[in-house]
């Protein structure tokens, strides 16, 4: 997957509707449509944007918000909105770690593709944008970086080396296979962040990623870029791509190669990753007639990461099953909560600190078809006003060194310090 993309946040995101319209139309290609009715008055125009391989929809505004009625689950719900919306109408949003919590809406304007009028999107990404050197994040405590930013790590390394050492042991004891812990960073920037341009950032660098950004309740809003799909469906098409198994990069290629094949052929990393493959194929398969598993898996790159990934290809028995409901079925896999689901979901609350919130849900779009794109919310950070919150987790089993895990948690963290802009310290 490699696709052009704008690199200016105007472009990105559609702008809300704007309320001196009447007097000045914008072009035509800024704005769909003019605004008609808001059905959620209480709340300022949604904006929501999400760039897969088929393409880029973004949306603005509320026509309806996704509210399940009691005992409803979220594919009844979304399936019974979208049937009441009509034909051509798209349920787009996030779902939470807990799937209690949800952003979705049905939105008020759309738009697929690119601008016709976009700028050459090869062209380097705008100058307030210039990339921050690699260097390792820090910290064994909280620490500010540069003068600009706060960043304090919640917990620090050193608690979650300690959360890892104690998921170990569940391990030991046989509570657990796997389980996925994460670790935050706090940051406070020195004006409020500018999601456009966070979003503009991501989408420059990392062309082979979901990029998204979502409005969520009050002034929240989710950004961040995931390698991860969870489901696509295409008419009867049904795909999952799920990672698991992961070393950082090294800026030298031939130490970057090493760490690479290292990867391919490490027992502990092939496990891990194998628990999750089963997990999301025991899962798609009662929807499937057909499910091609391939037997083991492939290595794929981000900038900053080696991932183990494979990808499931299945076809559907009923192209009934809404994209989303499917993808609800797979979720969470064992790439981010772990095996089995519920015990490494109890761990996850007993050894983590600060919830997850949306990271490690799902983010995407359903059409009025079903067909639809959802990919897991990773890679990613909850803004608010001046405050932003980024998680990154990594999967434990019998074998891992809680030194290496923070490590990986360091870099996965490292893309999204980067698209706020962060200075490295000095
Ligand atoms: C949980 C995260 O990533 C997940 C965990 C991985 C792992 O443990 O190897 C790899 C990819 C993702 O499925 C994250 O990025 O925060």
């Amino acid at each position: 997957m490699d696709r052009d993309r704008p690199d200016h946040p105007g472009d990105l995101l559609v702008p809300p509707p704007d309320p001196a319209a009447d007097e000045a139309p914008p072009e035509a290609a800024d704005v769909l449509e003019p605004p008609t009715v808001v059905s959620d008055p209480g709340r300022t125009p949604a904006r929501f944007m999400f760039d897969g391989p088929s393409g880029r929809l973004s949306t603005t505004g509320i026509r309806t918000r996704l509210a399940p009625r009691p005992g409803e689950s979220l594919g009844d719900a979304a399936e019974r909105v979208l049937a009441e919306a009509g034909p051509d109408e798209v349920l787009v949003g996030a779902v939470g770690f807990d799937d209690a919590e949800h952003a979705l809406v049905v939105p008020e304007d759309r738009r697929w593709g690119a601008d016709p009028d976009v700028a050459d999107p090869t062209a380097p990404a705008p100058e307030d944008a210039a990339p921050i050197p690699p260097t390792d994040l820090p910290p064994t405590a909280p620490a500010a970086l540069g003068t600009r930013f706060d960043v304090r790590a919640e917990p620090t390394p050193a608690t979650y080396a300690a959360a890892v050492l104690r998921a170990l042991g569940a391990i030991d004891e046989g509570l657990v296979e796997k389980v996925v812990l994460s670790r935050t960073l706090a940051v406070t920037a020195p004006e409020e962040i500018d999601i456009g341009a966070v979003l503009a950032r991501l989408a420059a660098a990392h062309r082979s990623s979901y990029v998204f950004a979502a409005d969520l309740d009050g002034d929240r809003s989710l950004v961040g870029a995931s390698p991860e799909l969870l489901l696509s469906r295409r008419g009867r098409t049904v795909v999952s791509n799920p990672l698991a198994g992961t070393v950082p990069r090294s800026p030298d290629p031939e130490e970057d190669a090493r760490r690479a094949d290292r990867l391919a052929a490490s027992g502990k990393d092939r496990h891990e990753h194998a628990l999750v493959v089963a997990q999301v194929a025991e899962r798609l398969a009662p929807f499937c007639r057909h499910l091609d598993v391939p037997e083991g898996p492939e290595l794929t790159a981000t900038d900053s990461l080696w991932h183990l990934s494979t990808r499931i290809t299945g076809e559907l028995a009923d192209p009934a099953p809404s994209s989303l409901r499917i993808a609800t079925a797979l979720h969470p896999t064992a790439a981010v909560c772990g095996a089995p689901t519920d015990d490494a979901r109890v761990l996850i609350g007993a050894l983590e600190g600060v919830p997850r919130g949306y990271y490690t849900g799902l983010v995407g779009w359903c059409d009025a078809s079903g067909d639809g794109e959802w990919a897991v919310t990773i890679r990613c950070a909850e803004v608010s006003g001046r405050h932003a919150r980024l998680h990154a987790g990594a999967g434990i089993v019998a074998g891992s060194v809680p030194e290496a895990e923070v490590a990986e948690t360091t870099a996965k963290l490292r893309p999204l310090l980067d698209a706020l802009g962060l200075e490295a310290a000095p």
